[in-house]
């Protein structure tokens, strides 16, 4: 026997009795992106503990308008003064662009839908949403037992009513939208038949469809079963002869966490619109999240007409506005959704990143599903530091914000130091201390050893004419060098060979009797980002006997120097 607790909800075969076995959307693609309606002024207002006032709602609509959005339930006229006030400045100040459509939702009830009639004065072309709820939970609940007759007559007089005041207006266009709210648990073929009654009555043509909107007004059931009731009235109307007449729209809300896979599945199913909010506010656990939906489409190379370039500001703004707070995990629009701490995803975000800063056009990222610049995100924050980070993680923090591409077989030696550090701290490290980190253990290091100058060897040599000359100096392969000294206070000025200065400098130190080590790699480059020293240099050398290697870095504007310098650095790393 199941505890009450479980016994209290009936499994999904008995509340949802869908049979569509050749249901054929499993097998589509999604090919182009829907109609798009913000529902952002109305639902998502609707369910602010402070709803936005007038001029928050204005600046809203601009915000709407500036995405790309074509369509806006711009709210229920007819429910506040507020709201009545709200269109009306829209319209007289003529604040709506010549191609945005408005929408307003009313009740299916009749001062309701009058009192919606006079906002609509004056207004060049817009949408009346009209609904009511229609499931077997609402009619026995809500509306106390009324029967199905009584929830399809309410839908049809409003319906009526809303033609009959269309066909009055004469200084604008008015498009017809019907939903019969809660249709997420409305038997389907009931659903069905009250849409196509109102269709009916408001006699859509190719021309000049209607819109039915199907709401999850609550969801109930798992994404699949929503997209099958989709196809199942799209086929509907398909028999009926009304498929081109009318526009499927879908209004999913998220209360199992599958907004966007029910839409997405519905679109598949079908559906040629879909109304949601900006990061999915609204009622409870929130309408779909539109910019969700669009940057997935985005992702697979399918334009949206939505501009999402700048999400940042976008968020900002929508934060301000409805005061509530987007999560830093939030699909493409949290703070930390292009941010990785942990070492291997550092290890392979770098790899990916290095080759597609190198030729490719493909995104090929392992972890990131989109290029953060699309959306206004730069690449410093995709890699932090914390002591979850590898040696990939901290190399691609010197590299980018530092301009030091270290040699891969020094990244190791510089992750182990770097993650210690975070590991002591017991927190993230800036790139600040990171950078500080670095520079304390392996930059410019000078003591016990410092180099104080240096200089190339000259000699003076009889030329062919017995002139002298002066020349460098040189032996078989090997040109000469003097380097100035200094090694635990004690000075010296000591000459040494080599086929280069660092060679040279090792020779010098051999003749001083400080070498007890091999220079075994050596690289340098030109910082670019622009930082007083213009090039690094970094040289490993490796102790003869315990074979312990180490690194050094150079930091100066000549490379020369910068060479000379990461030598000392590693020798006093060595001798530390
Ligand atoms: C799923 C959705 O998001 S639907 C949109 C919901 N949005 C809003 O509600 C925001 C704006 N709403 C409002 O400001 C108000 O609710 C109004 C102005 C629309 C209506 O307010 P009121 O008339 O005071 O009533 P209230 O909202 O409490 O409605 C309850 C009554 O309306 C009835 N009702 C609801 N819909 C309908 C309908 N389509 N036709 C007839 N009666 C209806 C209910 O049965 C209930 O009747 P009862 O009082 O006899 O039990
Ligand atoms: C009014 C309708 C479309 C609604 O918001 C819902 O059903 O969720
Ligand atoms: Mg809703």
């Amino acid at each position: 026997m199941k505890p009450a607790s479980l016994r209290k909800y009936r499994p999904f075969h008995e509340k949802f009795d869908i049979r569509l076995p050749d249901r054929q959307w499993p097998d589509r693609h999604i090919e182009r992106a829907p109609i798009w309606c913000s529902v952002d002024l109305r639902d998502g207002n609707q369910a602010l503990a402070i709803p936005m006032n007038v001029e928050e709602k204005l600046e809203y609509f601009q915000l709407l308008c500036d995405i790309g959005f074509k369509q806006i339930e711009i709210g229920f006229p007819s429910a506040s003064d507020t709201e009545f006030r709200f269109f009306r400045r829209l319209v007289d100040e003529k604040l709506i662009p010549a191609d945005v459509t408005v929408q307003c939702l009313v009740q299916a009830r009749e001062h309701l839908i009058q009192r919606t009639f006079e906002a609509l004065e004056g207004v060049p072309r817009s949408i009346v949403h009209l609904y009511n709820s229609t499931s077997p939970l609402q009619r026995k609940v809500t509306f106390g037992n009324a029967s199905k007759e009584k929830i399809k007559a309410i839908a049809v007089d409003g319906a009526k009513l809303v033609r009959k005041l269309a066909d009055q207006v004469t200084d604008g266009e008015i498009l017809f939208q019907y939903s019969p709210e809660s249709f997420s648990d409305t038997e389907l073929d009931y659903a069905y038949d009250i849409c196509k009654s109102v269709t009916e009555i408001w006699g859509p043509t190719k021309e000049s469809p209607i819109i039915l909107n199907l709401p999850a007004t609550v969801e109930w059931a798992t994404p699949n079963i929503h997209a099958d009731m989709i196809e199942w009235c799209c086929r509907q109307l398909k028999k009926d002869g009304l498929r081109d007449k009318v526009q499927v729209s879908l209004h999913t809300h998220n209360d199992r966490g599958t907004g966007t896979a029910a839409t997405e599945l519905a679109i598949l199913a079908g559906a040629d619109r879909v109304e949601g909010t900006l990061f999915g506010n609204g009622e409870r656990t929130g309408n779909l999240d539109l910019v969700n939906v669009a940057l997935n489409l985005n992702s697979h190379g399918i334009a949206t007409g939505l501009d999402f370039s700048n999400l940042d500001e976008i968020r900002m703004t929508y934060q301000r506005l409805t005061r509530m707070a987007v999560h830093e995990r939030h699909p493409y629009a949290g703070e930390l959704v292009f941010t990785a701490f942990s070492g291997s995803h550092q290890d392979a975000i770098k790899k990916g990143m290095d080759l597609i800063d190198s030729d490719s056009v493909e995104w090929a990222v392992p972890y990131l599903t989109i290029d953060p610049q699309d959306i206004g995100r730069n690449y410093e924050a995709i890699i932090r530091i914390n002591s979850q980070s590898g040696k990939g993680g901290v190399a691609y923090v010197l590299d980018r914000e530092h301009g030091l591409d270290l040699p891969k077989s020094m990244h190791p030696e510089v992750g182990g130091i770097v993650s210690r550090q975070a590991d002591e701290l017991g927190r993230e490290l800036t790139i600040e201390e990171i950078r500080e980190s670095f520079f304390n253990e392996f930059v410019n290091r000078n003591a016990p050893l410092s180099l104080l100058d240096h200089d190339e060897c000259h000699v003076e040599n009889a030329n062919a004419e017995g002139i002298l000359v002066h020349q460098r100096a040189k032996r078989g392969n090997e040109y000469g060098w003097t380097f100035s000294l200094s090694h635990a206070g004690e000075k010296s000025v000591v000459e040494g060979y080599g086929n280069g200065p660092i060679n040279a400098l090792a020779h010098a130190l051999e003749k001083r009797g400080l070498k007890d080590f091999k220079v075994t790699d050596y690289r340098s480059h030109a910082i670019t980002d622009g930082s007083a020293a213009d090039a690094a240099a970094y040289v490993q050398i490796v102790r003869e006997g315990d074979n312990r290697s180490v690194w050094g870095c150079g930091l100066d504007p000549s490379i020369e120097l910068a060479g000379l310098k990461a030598l000392v650095s590693a020798y006093n790393r060595l001798h530390h």
